[in-house]
C-alpha cells in the first residue's frame, strides 16, 4: 500500500531516507526551509512525518507543525543530538509537542554516502509503540536497507547521539597515529562510557550492544566519511575547530553534544572521562596529546564495573 511520507530536512540524511522510501514505492515529499511550499502544506495529509534535520532545526520545525491535530500521524525522528537549551533528546521534543502521537526513533550505522551509493546497510527503529515501529520498519526495509525494531527508543537514540562524541575521539586517535591497539581500547571504553550514561538516563544495556550503539560506534569511529571523525582528525593534525567546521560537508553533531553531555554529567555525577576530554579539546583547553595523557594517567580500576 502506498503511504504518504513527508521528510523534513533535505540534507545528506533526509535526502537519503527520502530516496529509500521512494524506492519502496511510497509517495514521498521532501521539505527544506528553501522549499516553496510551507511545511504545513506538505504535512497536511501525511501518514508519516520523518524529521532528518540537524539538532538546531528540531525545535523550529516542531513549532511549525504545532497546528497538526491528527493523532494517527506517526513521527519518525532521525536526528542524533541533544538540545542545548533543555538537554532533551529529539524524540523527547517531538513527544512533548505531540503527546497523543506515536514517535519512532530511527538510528544505526548509516553513513549516508554509502547508502546513496547503493551499498547494503542496517538500522533500528525504536518506539514504545511497537505497532508504529513495525509499520515504519516495513516502509523502509529493502534488500539494501535492513530494518530492525526495538522497544527501547531512548537507548536507540542515545546510542546514535553519544557515539558522535566518541567518533571525534577516534578521529583524534587516528590523526595522532596512535595505532590499532589504542583505537580498540578507545572504542571499547567509549562503549562502556555510553552504557554508563545511558543506564543512568534509563536506557537498556542490551540496546547499546546493537546496531544503534556498537554498530554506529564502529561505523563512525572507523570511517573518514564520518563528519565527527573528521573533526577529531583535523584537530589532531593541528587545524583549529573554526577552520574544520567551515570546510566540513554538513553537520558534526558531536561538537554540540559533547558540551551538553558534559554539563549534564557534571550535574548528575556521571563519570565520563573520554567525553570530558573531547569537550576540553573542542574548547581548546587541552592539546590532543595532553588529552590522551590525561586518559592514560587516571587511577587504575576494574574493567567490568560500569559505574566507574
Ligand atoms: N549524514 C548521515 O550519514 C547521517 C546523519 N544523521 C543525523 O541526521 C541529522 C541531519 O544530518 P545531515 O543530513 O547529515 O546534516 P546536513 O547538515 O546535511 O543537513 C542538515 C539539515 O537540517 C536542516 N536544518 C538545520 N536547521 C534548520 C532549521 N532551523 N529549520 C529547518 N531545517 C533546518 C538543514 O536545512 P538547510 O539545508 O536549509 O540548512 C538541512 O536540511 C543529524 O542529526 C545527523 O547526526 C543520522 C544518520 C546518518
Ligand atoms: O551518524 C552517522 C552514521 O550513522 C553519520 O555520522 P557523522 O554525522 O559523523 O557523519
Amino acid at each position: 500500500m502506498e503511504t504518504k511520507i513527508t521528510v523534513i530536512g533535505a540534507g545528506a540524511w533526509g535526502t537519503t531516507l527520502a530516496s529509500l522510501a521512494k524506492a519502496n514505492g511510497h509517495q514521498v515529499r521532501l521539505w527544506s526551509r528553501q522549499s516553496s511550499a510551507t511545511l504545513a502544506d506538505v504535512s497536511a495529509d501525511a501518514d508519516i512525518i520523518v524529521s532528518a534535520v540537524s539538532m538546531k532545526g528540531v525545535r523550529p520545525v516542531v513549532e511549525q507543525l504545532r497546528f497538526l491535530q491528527r493523532k494517527e500521524v506517526i513521527f519518525v525522528t532521525a536526528t542524533k543530538g541533544l538540545d542545548p537549551s533543555t538537554t532533551c533528546t529529539p524524540s523527547q521534543i517531538w513527544q512533548a509537542a505531540f503527546p497523543a502521537n506515536s514517535v519512532v526513533v530511527l538510528a544505526g550505522p548509516n553513513l549516508s554516502k554509502e547508502i546513496q551509493a547503493g551499498l547494503p546497510a542496517a538500522t533500528v527503529v525504536g518506539s514504545k509503540d511497537l505497532t508504529a515501529a513495525k509499520l515504519v520498519q516495513i516502509l523502509f526495509n529493502s534488500t539494501r536497507f535492513r530494518v530492525y525494531t526495538n522497544d527501547d527508543p531512548l537507548g536507540v537514540e542515545l546510542g546514535g547521539t553519544l557515539k558522535n562524541v566518541m567518533a571525534i575521539a577516534a578521529g583524534t586517535c587516528d590523526g595522532l597515529q596512535l595505532g590499532t591497539n589504542a583505537k580498540a581500547a578507545l572504542v571499547t571504553r567509549g562503549l562502556a562510557e555510553i552504557i554508563r550514561i545511558g543506564n543512568h538516563w534509563g536506557a537498556k544495556t542490551d540496546t547499546f550492544y546493537g546496531l544503534s550503539g556498537l554498530g554506529d560506534l564502529l561505523a563512525t569511529c572507523n570511517s573518514p566519511l564520518s563528519r565527527n571523525y573528521q573533526v577529531g582528525y583535523g584537530l589532531a593534525i593541528g587545524k583549529n575547530l573554526t577552520e574544520i567546521l567551515t570546510h566540513l560537508e554538513g553537520t558534526a553533531e558531536g561538537v554540540n553534544t559533547s558540551q551538553v553531555l558534559v554539563q549534564l554529567a557534571n550535574e548528575q555525577g556521571i563519570y565520563i572521562p573520554i567525553s570530558a576530554q573531547v569537550d576540553r579539546l573542542l574548547k581548546g583547553e587541552v592539546t590532543p596529546q595532553a588529552a590522551v595523557n590525561s586518559l592514560m594517567l587516571r587511577d587504575v580500576k576494574p574493567e567490568t564495573d560500569l559505574s566507574l
